[in-house]
């Protein structure tokens, strides 16, 4: 026996149970459930049924998120954003357009703190595609300024955005489930700034604006369940977008991917597993979680 087995065999002695481990631990790995369908191809149990809605659709990680969607089945989409970004964005929305021409994919200018241009989108959508079924809510705006220094406008600015603005949504299209009869999906947007600080930018109003989506999520999904609606929350950590691109954030995006375990920043898609599983039966037993994905920056 090498000096290395003996080790183990002292550190472990509750492993020479081995023989009388079950075969289900022991024996080959089972057959695989139906997880792939004929040509190997969907991934039935992540499947995704009916139409979906995507508020600040038209911006990174939403349209990476409604990609995945189609790919995984969606029949139809619908993107709400601000006129300025369907027009920035207009080169991507036409590519997921011909991507997936056999779906329709609306594109309507909504701002999501107008609780009537809000009311009167979901009517539209009800009206041109027949049912909401799965809600995605990306938008958000983000500013960083220090606290003192921080005026009311810009404080109410984000809160209305990034918290207001979701809830506007989810009450809009949880109506709308809730008249169909048939349940749903809603997926809001926190970030990890929900859990803890965000180090070395000063957010504060980001930060309390995330942070109550993880309060608003528990409590929708408490009063909705009863309607089928499932609503969770979705917490990404740094993601190499637009949003984390900007002038001035050199240093800020080094320390970002110092700062985590696996050294670097999100890369887009890197969130779309957990988008699908809470739009597909995969994710019928889960509501009023929150998942964060971040590379596990915030396990320090
Ligand atoms: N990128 C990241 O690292 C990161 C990390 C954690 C959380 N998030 C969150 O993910 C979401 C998407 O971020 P992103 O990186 O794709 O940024 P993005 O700027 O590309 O997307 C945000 C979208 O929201 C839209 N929007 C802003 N105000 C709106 C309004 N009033 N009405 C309708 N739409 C509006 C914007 O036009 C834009 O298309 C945001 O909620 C953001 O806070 C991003
Ligand atoms: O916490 C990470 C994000 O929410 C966000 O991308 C960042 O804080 C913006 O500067």
């Amino acid at each position: 026996m090498s000096d290395r087995d003996s080790l183990s065999a002292r550190q472990l002695p509750f492993m020479t149970l081995s023989d009388g481990l079950p075969s289900s631990l022991t024996g080959p790995p089972p057959p695989l459930p139906h997880y792939l369908n004929a040509e190997g191809r969907a991934l039935a149990r992540f499947a995704v049924e009916g139409n979906a809605v995507v508020t600040g659709g038209a911006g990174t990680l939403a349209l990476s998120a409604a990609r995945a969607l189609l790919e995984h089945g969606l029949a139809n989409l619908v993107i709400f954003d601000l006129q300025s970004t369907i027009r920035a964005s207009a080169d991507a929305l036409q590519a997921i357009k011909d991507d997936f021409s056999q779906s329709r994919i609306l594109i309507t200018a909504v701002d999501v703190t107008d609780a009537e241009a809000v009311d009167a989108a979901f009517t539209m959508v009800a009206g041109e595609i027949g049912t909401v079924d799965t809600l995605l809510c990306f938008a958000g705006i983000v500013g960083c300024v220090h606290a003192m220094e921080m005026t009311p406008t810009q404080w109410r600015k984000t809160l209305d955005v990034n918290t207001t603005g979701s809830f506007l949504c989810a009450q809009a299209a949880a109506k709308q489930m809730a008249k169909q009869g048939t349940g749903g999906s809603i997926m809001l947007t926190a970030s990890i700034s929900a859990h803890r600080v965000n180090f070395p930018q000063p957010q504060v109003a980001y930060n309390v604006s995330k942070a109550a989506i993880v309060a608003l999520k528990s409590s929708l999904a408490a009063e909705w369940a009863n309607h089928g609606i499932r609503v969770n929350s979705l917490s990404p950590g740094y993601m190499d977008t637009v949003l984390n691109a900007g002038e001035g954030l050199e240093e800020a995006r080094r320390s970002w991917s110092n700062r985590n375990p696996m050294g670097r920043m999100g890369s887009l898609g890197e969130l779309d597993g957990v988008v699908v599983l809470l739009c597909s039966r995969a994710g019928s037993y889960i509501t009023g979680a929150d998942f964060v994905v971040d590379g596990g920056a915030t396990v320090f």
